[in-house]
């Protein structure tokens, strides 16, 4: 026999003993990582839906948030997938005709159909919340305001999603959710980061949102919000300003510039060169001016621009109240306002106003700021016209005017300095979902967002998986190693004598 012979009968790996404990091994390590590379695996995703119709003053915007069924209490886990721009004016404004209101929103509805995976529809809310254009309507004749949120509700009725109802949110609930997205959009509610407080400017209302160390909320309970989200108390101060979104301010100033009736308004806030004929009833007809009416009224007066920016400030500054305040501090109007503290994101018309002037770069200075409003305001309007062909002209007409009230109401009004003015940041979106309280609003009635932190799970799934591969790893080792006594005489180099 020779040497080569006798080593081979003598080799343990050629025992069948031995190939069936290898085989078995190596059996055993696949199934082992197999079954940690399904088991714990998060679900194939299934997709939930929630729809929100913002029904502003100016116009009614449909929201579509998407989240994965599980995992809903993660933040940033929700975002927008959808928006539709319903055609036409604001749902107030169907006061006269309440079920043109609810056909307006018909096209939205149809592409939400559309948008949502059909199986999804039954199990999807849909909310409506309406605003300061409906607050007005409401207080202003409640009947029409009951009227219209009928038409609305039998048209939403019929989609075929679950329809939660339509109502006027409160200024309080507008800014806390506009508050709350925004921070939910930027992941600092879970991690319990320092807030970004939210500045949102409306059509006939306006909020100011925020957190600040000093203010425990005492001084003026009704400014107050608490919320307890992901485990950390939150102390939130609120104020909604009834008529001072960007349109009742305007008719609060020509109203205040035509309080002795005259044929002929100079409005330093308009550029020169800018004329229109308006109608004194058009413009008295809301409750924000409806009191300053003159009496008697000519029937119209010829608005005419004179367009100087300072001039124009000192008008818009004769809408707010400084002097009465029974608090430590105030904002204007008496109202309590704590001192500002850290970042704030300011959306809606601050951001579509600002994003056109061009001064959504907070880095430049306000008095930079303040100069290039003067200088657009000091634009003869014929220029501008050409300037800006494809923009409508009763928009473009007013951008001096809200550039001037956005700058007054943020340094005069909320007292924001050139110090703290880079803190703000003018946005529109973050991470692809609009900044605004409809998100906060749904988050908030599909109770989103868990009070205290969800319990994590122990290892994400990787991390399991690894854990099972090593010690399959070492498994296959250890059985190698328990082959050893046999190990030494295989592995003899064969002496030849
Ligand atoms: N592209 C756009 C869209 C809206 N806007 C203005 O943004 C404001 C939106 O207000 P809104 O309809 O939400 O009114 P509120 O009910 O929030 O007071 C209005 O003054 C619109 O004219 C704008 O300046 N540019
Ligand atoms: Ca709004």
């Amino acid at each position: 026999m020779s040497a080569q012979r006798e080593m081979k009968e003598k080799n343990p790996w050629h025992t069948p003993a031995t190939i069936i404990i290898t085989v078995i091994g190596v059996i055993a390590i696949v199934a082992l990582v197999t079954v940690a590379v399904l088991q714990n695996k998060p679900l194939p995703k299934k997709y939930k839906y929630g729809i929100v119709l913002d029904a502003g003053s100016s116009h009614t915007a449909l929201y579509i948030y998407g989240w994965p069924a599980e995992k809903v209490n993660d933040t940033g886990r929700v975002v927008q997938v959808h928006s539709c721009k319903v055609k036409g004016p604001g749902i107030s404004s169907y006061a006269s005709a309440p079920l043109n209101a609810g056909e307006s929103l018909k096209v939205c509805m149809l592409e939400a159909k559309d948008q949502v995976p059909s199986k999804r529809h039954q199990e999807t809310p849909l909310y409506l919340g309406a605003t300061a254009g409906m607050r007005l309507l409401n207080i202003e004749n409640s009947t029409a305001s009951d009227g219209v949120f009928q038409a609305v509700s039998q048209a939403l009725q019929t989609s075929p999603f679950s329809f939660q109802g339509a109502r006027i949110i409160s200024g309080q609930e507008e800014g806390a959710f506009g508050w709350v997205t925004v921070n939910y959009l930027d992941d600092r509610l879970k991690q319990g980061l320092e807030t970004t407080g939210a500045l949102d400017l409306g059509g006939a209302s306006t909020q100011i949102s925020f957190v600040s160390d000093n203010y425990d909320g005492s001084e003026s309970p009704k400014n107050s919000v608490t919320f307890r989200l992901y485990g950390n108390d939150y102390n939130l101060y609120t104020h909604s300003f009834l008529c001072y979104g960007k349109d009742q301010v305007l008719r609060m100033t020509l109203a205040h510039q035509t309080q002795s009736g005259p044929a002929t308004v100079l409005d330093p806030c308009f550029h020169r060169g800018y004329t229109a004929i308006k109608n004194y009833t058009v413009l008295y007809d809301t409750p924000c001016v409806s009191d300053r009416k003159p009496q008697p009224a000519p029937a119209s007066f010829n608005h005419t621009g004179t367009g100087d920016f300072q001039e124009c400030q000192r008008v818009v500054r004769n809408v707010f109240n400084f002097t009465d305040c029974k608090y430590s501090r105030c904002s204007f109007n008496g109202v309590f306002q704590p001192s500002l503290q850290g970042p704030f994101g300011a959306f809606s018309a601050y951001y579509f106003v600002m994003n056109f002037l061009n001064l959504t770069d907070t880095s430049t200075p306000l008095e930079d700021v303040k100069k290039k409003i003067t200088n657009y305001c000091a634009t003869p309007w014929e220029q501008i016209k050409e300037q800006y062909p494809h923009i409508k002209q009763k928009y473009l007409a007013e951008y001096c005017f809200s550039g001037t009230y956005i700058i007054t109401l943020l340094t005069e009004g909320y007292n924001f300095t050139s110090e703290n003015y880079p803190n703000i940041k003018f946005i529109k979106k973050i991470k692809d979902s609009d900044a605004g309280w409809t998100l906060g609003y749904m988050l908030n009635l599909t109770n989103m967002i868990p009070a205290e932190a969800p319990d994590k799970p122990p290892l994400p799934h990787g991390g399991y998986v690894s854990i099972v591969t090593i010690i399959a790893i070492l498994l296959f080792v250890l059985i190698i190693f328990s082959l050893r006594p046999i190990w030494p005489r295989c592995s003899k180099r064969p002496q030849i004598i």
